[in-house]
């Protein structure tokens, strides 16, 4: 078992963390990746969050960081993030004329910013995605033979827009933990055992406690084989 990570903030964990060499490598081998992985991709390459140990006595992730972490369910998997600048553009996209505003910096944006973040927007590197995971799927996660069971699409589904609002979300905890209250999946095609995906998503509006997101699989064809819309509800200030 792999130590337990000792990142302070989720934020302070995609700053300073890197995608291990061997998941990189593996991830290389596939050249649909490419525009993804390379120098001058929008993403930074991080490992998956819910993957990590978090300690004997921590059953955080166990899921994720045992139960499907293994050479015969998911042997690989790291998150694509966007850089630093253009994840605050985004946030003061999002929460400009939200009352879950995730600083208090951010809150009461103007007009003028706004038209400020426009023109910052047309100079950074645009990424079309908030977040994206991509993940490898062994045998063993079959339902019909050779293909993903429908439960295990929806849990990375899940996962990955959690991890999306949590890069959102502020060191000081200005935006309480979030929750998935309706997770809406599409299964449009079958999704064939082995197999290398991507899982792509973003946030499409705030309100208040209320955050939708919306994602989607492909594999290496392009085709989109299963979507998901989602809402998410941050907890009361003082707690459930
Ligand atoms: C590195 C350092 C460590 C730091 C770590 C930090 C972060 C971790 C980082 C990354 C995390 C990574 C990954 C996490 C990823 C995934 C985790 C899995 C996520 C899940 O898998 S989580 C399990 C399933 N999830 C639940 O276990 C939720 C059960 N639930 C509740 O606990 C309550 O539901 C609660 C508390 C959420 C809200 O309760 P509440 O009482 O505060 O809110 P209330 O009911 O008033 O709703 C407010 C407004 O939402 C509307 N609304 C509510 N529900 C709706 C629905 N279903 N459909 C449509 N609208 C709905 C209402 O209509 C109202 O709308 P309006 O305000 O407009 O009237």
């Amino acid at each position: 078992m792999s130590t337990p990570h000792n990142w302070t903030t989720y934020t302070a964990f995609l700053r300073t963390s890197r995608a291990s060499e061997s998941d990189l490598k593996y991830f290389a081998l596939h050249p649909w990746l490419a525009p993804l992985l390379s120098p001058g991709s929008p993403y930074r390459s991080v490992p998956f969050f819910s993957r990590l140990e978090k300690g004997e006595n921590n059953t955080l992730d166990r899921f994720f960081n045992r139960v499907i972490n293994t050479n015969d369910t998911i042997p690989h998997a790291i998150a694509l993030v966007p850089g630093d600048e253009w994840l605050a553009l985004r946030r003061k996209e999002l929460f400009a004329s939200s009352t879950s505003s995730p600083s208090s910096s951010q809150q009461n944006v103007t007009g003028e910013e706004k038209e400020q973040a426009t023109t910052e927007q047309e100079t950074t590197q645009k990424a079309e995605y908030d977040f994206i995971l991509l993940t490898s799927l062994a045998p063993s996660l079959s339902g019909f033979t050779d293909t993903a069971h429908g439960g295990l699409l929806s849990a990375l589904f899940d996962e990955a827009m959690g991890c999306c609002t949590a890069a959102f979300r502020n060191d000081d905890d200005a935006v309480q933990e979030l929750f998935t209250v309706n997770l809406n999946v599409t299964y449009r095609r079958p999704v064939p055992l082995p197999g290398v995906y991507a899982i792509r998503v973003r946030v499409e509006k705030t309100e208040g406690r209320k955050w939708w997101l919306k994602g989607e699989l492909v594999g290496g064809d392009g085709v989109v084989r299963t979507s998901a819309e989602s809402l998410w509800v941050a907890a009361r200030k003082g707690g459930l």
